[in-house]
């Protein structure tokens, strides 16, 4: 059974179903969340603007600096033979950010890392001992002056005229890489989680909800109790021409916080961005 849960924030039972559906699925929805709809909807409407503009040009992204503007198709997922169909914008506490997004950006940045804070304590409190004897220091407190935690606002244009390259999607299967992602409602349905069978399920999140998923650091220091399940965002059925847009907060740890007895987060989070050409 792959059953995600979508489980109510002032529920008292929420942050034990919230944890089980983690540990089951790797994923699980939270509605009735404390982080206010219209700073959401801001949000959506000051970069969909900013998206539209050829503003987006001078914010592009210059690596190995992993923050800035992301034009379209310049992402490929480890191991995937085309690009994605998405353009993006990478936020840490430090970037540059255009005017008309910053407030609203910062506010929700703020609003997503304490959020994460509480999501932390919650699968902390609801882990089992034997498991939670592995973690080198609290899952909450892991994020303790950590500024390592990255806000991605994507955007998936709209698929007019020629049909994509075959193969390319909006965005191919992959596993997130940091503890756990906050991800604010995508404005239109695609996303997908697969269970162990290999079957593909669509995320329950509607406008409002914010979907959780374990990344890969999470996945290592549980040894493996919280998988990081495999997702993706598939393509519009022909003829919708929709565009679409969500913005993911990838939580991450200080940097030297012990993943496990061989690994910090720092170390490995370097493997892995070299393992996908960003380092
Ligand atoms: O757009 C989405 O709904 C998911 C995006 C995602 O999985 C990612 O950026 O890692
Ligand atoms: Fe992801």
């Amino acid at each position: 059974m792959f059953a995600i849960k979508a489980v109510s924030y002032t529920d008292p039972a929420a942050p034990a179903l919230f944890a089980r559906s983690l540990h089951e699925t790797g994923f699980a929805v939270l509605k009735d969340h404390p982080i206010a709809p219209d700073r959401i909807g801001r949000a959506y409407s000051e970069w969909g603007q900013f998206f539209a503009s050829e503003t987006k040009f001078g914010f592009k992204v210059q690596p190995p600096s992993p923050e800035g503007y992301f034009p379209f198709r310049s992402e490929n997922a480890k191991g995937s033979k085309t690009k994605d169909l998405k353009e993006f914008f990478q936020v840490y506490p430090g970037t540059h950010l255009p005017g008309s997004v910053e407030a609203t950006t910062r506010g929700l940045y703020k609003d997503l890392v304490a959020l994460g804070i509480t999501m932390l304590g919650w699968i902390e409190a609801n882990t089992p001992e034997d498991v939670r004897a592995r973690f080198s220091e609290s899952l909450p407190d892991m994020l303790r002056g950590s500024d390592n935690s990255m806000f991605r606002i994507l955007h998936y244009p709209a698929q007019t005229g020629a049909p994509p390259e075959p193969g390319a999607t909006r965005a191919a299967a992959h596993e997130d890489i940091n503890l756990i992602t906050l991800l604010l409602a995508g404005s239109a349905p695609g996303l997908e989680a697969q269970d162990r069978n290999g079957d593909w399920h669509a995320v329950p999140c509607d406008g409002g909800m914010i979907a959780v998923n374990i990344g890969d650091m999470l996945q290592l220091a549980s040894g493996g109790y919280y998988p990081s399940t495999t997702h993706r965002v598939v393509n519009p059925p022909v003829g919708d021409n929709g565009a679409r847009f969500s913005m993911p907060m990838f939580i991450h740890p200080r940097s030297e916080v012990a993943l496990s007895p061989e690994k910090t987060a720092g170390a490995y989070l370097n493997e892995r961005l070299r393992e996908i050409g960003l380092a």
